[in-house]
């Protein structure tokens, strides 16, 4: 049970408030409450919901929880998946770990940036060709290819099919009933197309040296033993689906882009540490990843208070992403802000907090930031037009989007 001295939020159930009120459900009751945490009920069960740094310091530091339970089991599944990195605690998660930090870091990341604007280049003339392209789903494809081409992923005649259910996959995770068990038939496919790559990359059919994909067909457990081709391919869709994921993050830097037009130019001088603060803009305020839940793996007290192993907790990430005590004018898109500032491990959260190796904080991070910064990077490079169309953002809607999707028109390379 959340400990008594937390106030309690007034329904009896929240989960409709949740549903309806999407990414501003803890931001708007912390508000309400005078506090950083409260507690409430959530399809049908005790949770404690908090914000801000010190208590994603709680929640990431220390061993505290486990995401087993902490997640619906329908989002999970389409997310993680039994038996991935997520579902792992203790020795087993940070040897885990250890195969995605190597295989994700900062170099692995400039690689996959340069092979995603090698592909960008190649898909210019289409775009240039056509009237108007959706820029979220123009995004999506080209890192579906850009990322299995950089891990050594043979893609055949079935790639439409497969960034289809990877990308549904993200879509779908927060929706309930049958568009998400719908999604998890998507997903069975996927798992199986999977399974048959790291089959054959074992059987020696085609596993480049040197990628992620022979990274983690090879992997051992911390046992030495072999990974099971179902788990492997698990965590190959871990690699996969984030990243094309991050077309949302390039698509959110559109928008920035259209509404501070003067950026352009600054990005245009080839300006990288300018580039860099903008992608970590982009990143804090892009409505995501609105929060993750994680179960108690024991009794513990912090500070004032009293958790019980068992206890369900839920830290708001896009609320700390804007906690006023943390960000001047946290709403305002001020790249500027990280030109003079490296941010701590418990302020910029959209992927997690803490220390990579031993927390379950995102490891792709310097993918998406790389990838941002690349998108970015490339739109500046382009003239363009924004035909009328709905930008709004509906942030009940989780994960969030321009409803359009960000239509772009008359695509040309720009002129120096
Ligand atoms: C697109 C932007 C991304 C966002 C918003 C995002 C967000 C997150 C979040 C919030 C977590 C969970 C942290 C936790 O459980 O406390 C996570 C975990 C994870 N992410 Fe990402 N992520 C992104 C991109 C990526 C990329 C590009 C990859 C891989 C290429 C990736 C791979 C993973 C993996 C494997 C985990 C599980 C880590 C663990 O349990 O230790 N993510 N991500």
């Amino acid at each position: 049970m959340p400990d008594s001295r937390l106030p309690r939020d007034g329904a009896p159930d929240s989960s409709f408030a949740l549903w309806r009120e999407g990414y501003n459900f803890i931001p708007r009751r912390c508000r309400r409450h005078g506090t950083d945490a409260f507690r409430t009920r959530l399809m049908l069960k005790e949770a404690s919901c908090v914000q801000g740094a010190d208590w994603a310091e709680m929640f990431y530091d220390g061993d505290r929880f486990t995401r087993r339970g902490g997640l619906p089991l329908s989002a999970l599944t389409l997310l993680q998946d039994v038996g991935s990195v997520m579902t792992l605690d203790g020795a087993a998660h940070r040897h885990r770990k250890g195969l995605f930090l190597d295989i994700l870091g900062p170099e692995a990341a400039y690689r996959l940036a340069q092979v995603a604007r090698a592909e960008w280049e190649r898909r210019l003339p289409d775009w240039e060709s056509l009237r108007a392209v959706t820029l979220f789903d123009e995004m999506r494809e080209l890192l579906f290819h850009a990322v299995c081409d950089w891990a050594g992923v043979p893609l055949g005649p079935e790639a439409p099919q497969r960034l289809y259910e990877v990308a549904e996959m993200v879509e779908a995770s927060a929706r309930v009933g049958p568009n998400n068990w719908r999604t998890h038939l998507l997903r069975a496919r996927t798992e199986h197309w999977a399974r048959q790559i790291i089959r054959e990359a074992r059987a020696g059919h085609s596993m480049p040296k040197g990628t992620a994909l022979e990274s983690i067909a090879q992997h051992r457990d911390e046992k030495g033993r072999r990974l099971p081709a179902r788990i492997a391919a698990v965590e190959l869709i871990n690699v996969i689906r984030p990243t094309v994921a991050v077309a949302r993050y390039i698509v959110f830097s559109a928008l920035a882009l259209h509404r501070r037009p003067e950026m352009v130019e600054r990005l245009r001088t080839g300006d990288e540490a300018f580039a860099e603060a903008f992608a970590q803009e982009v990143r804090r305020l892009t409505p995501f990843i609105p929060m993750i839940g994680g179960r108690a793996l024991r009794d513990f007290e912090w500070k004032d208070f009293h958790f019980s192993k068992g206890d369900w907790v839920l830290i708001d990430l896009f609320g700390t992403d804007r906690d006023p005590r943390l960000w001047d004018d946290p709403d305002g898109f001020r790249p500027e802000r990280f030109l003079d500032r490296i941010p701590g491990p418990y302020d910029l959260i959209p992927q997690g907090a803490g220390d990579h190796a031993t927390t379950h904080r995102c490891p792709g991070e310097w993918i998406a930031q790389e990838l941002t910064k690349m998108g970015a990077q490339m739109l500046a490079s382009l003239d363009y037009q924004v035909p009328s169309q709905d930008l709004s953002v509906d942030l009940s809607r989780i994960p969030a989007i321009p409803r359009s999707g960000f239509l772009i028109g008359q695509v040309r390379q720009a002129t120096a």
